[in-house]
């Protein structure tokens, strides 16, 4: 493949401004039937996520996937999401469990508004049944299927019925799979983004490796409808993971949904736990990322998302932080 190139090595290129002030700049993003505050949506993750922030996250129109792994919750989540007239976006794996639980909700007539596959290597038969299964019982569920890395697998769960695929094998702050397996997109998720990007028919969701809110951008002028977000959100306030102090500093836990203590085994391990500093509240950083990205619609030339997809770009082939550190 050529031109391979990762976040670190695009800048865009602005054009002329249209806008008297950064706030005449709209974020929004149509996914499916629902318009979001932002095209950006944390990762669904137990160290990210919890009832209470995507009760929060709904309330305040921003897009959230439910993680999956309290499966016996899910049922009573989106009762609960749905009796307050909020959406219920949930997360499913592929295993023989949970073609019963789809069944099930079908049968109650609880009908999520967004179901994400939730897998490590999408572009398998295991994830075209359960989209074909989740389009049988629940068809008015917009389904997100992933994660993959190809046009070819893009193209394949779109045509099993996926309404919007997932792309990012091993970018992750907290992924080991390139180091144990070899394989993914880590080092070129922009690049790969963009391969996918061109396949695709319906929107993508890039997911793994932003580090600063400038990639979120990126994101989108490389083919991203959204964008999910780990690291970025572990370390708030209302984080799930634990926090702890060290040297008189506080930091929270960030770990992967394949790590042994996501698991509790050391069965099949690609990804690990860290320590992120504490930052603050969550909303904070909602608002300095819808800022931001009004500023990038702005230095697009233009008042909506759209105007970035459209930008110049230049590789620059040294690395845009020239060596200093991101933050
Ligand atoms: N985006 C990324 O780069 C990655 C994300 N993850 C995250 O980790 C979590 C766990 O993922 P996952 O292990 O898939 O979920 P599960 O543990 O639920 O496994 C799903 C099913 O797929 C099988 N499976 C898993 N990996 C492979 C593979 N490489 N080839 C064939 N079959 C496979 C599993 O069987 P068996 O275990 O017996 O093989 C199991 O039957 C998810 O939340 C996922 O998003 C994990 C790795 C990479
Ligand atoms: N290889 C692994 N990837 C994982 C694991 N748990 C989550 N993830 C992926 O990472 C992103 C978040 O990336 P970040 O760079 O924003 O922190 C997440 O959405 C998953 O796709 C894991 O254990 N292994």
């Amino acid at each position: 493949m050529e031109n391979v190139f990762d976040y670190e090595d695009i800048q865009l290129i602005p054009a002329k401004c249209v806008v008297d002030s950064r706030s005449e700049c709209n974020t929004a993003v149509t996914l499916g039937n629902h318009t979001f505050r932002l095209p950006v949506v944390p990762a669904n993750m137990q160290t990210i996520i919890d009832e209470n922030i995507a009760a929060y996250l709904a309330k305040n129109n921003y897009f959230y996937v439910m993680h999956r792994f309290e499966p016996e919750t899910r049922e009573a989540f989106i009762r609960n999401m749905q009796e307050q007239n909020l959406i219920a976006s949930i997360s499913v794996g592929v295993k023989e469990e949970e073609y019963g639980f789809i069944e099930s909700l079908a049968n109650k007539s609880l009908v999520p508004e967004f179901i994400t596959i939730d897998i490590a290597h999408g572009h398998s038969n295991s994830v075209i049944r359960m989209i074909q299964h989740i389009k049988k019982h629940l068809p008015n569920s917009f389904v997100i299927a992933g994660n993959v890395g190809t046009p070819e697998a893009v193209r394949e769960l779109e045509n099993a019925g996926a309404d919007a695929t997932k792309v990012g094998i091993g970018p992750g702050k907290v992924c080991i799979t390139k180091i144990k397996t070899g394989f993914g997109t880590g080092g070129w998720q922009l690049a790969a983004l963009r391969w996918c990007a061109k396949a695709a028919s319906k929107p993508i969701i890039a997911d793994g490796g932003i580090r600063t809110h400038g990639d979120i951008a990126k994101s989108i002028r490389f083919g991203a409808s959204m964008v999910m977000i780990g690291s970025l959100f572990a370390g708030h306030e209302e984080s799930p993971g634990e926090t702890v102090e060290k040297d008189g500093k506080l930091y929270k836990e960030y770990f992967g949904s394949a790590s042994e203590f996501q698991k509790g085994e050391k069965r099949n391990v690609e990804g690990k736990k860290m320590f992120v500093e504490h930052k603050g509240s969550l909303q904070d950083t909602l608002t300095e990322m819808e800022q931001d990205l009004q500023s990038s619609i702005s230095y697009a030339g233009g008042t909506k998302l759209d105007a970035i997809r459209n930008v110049d770009y230049v590789v620059v082939k040294n690395s845009i932080f020239n060596g200093d550190k991101v933050y």
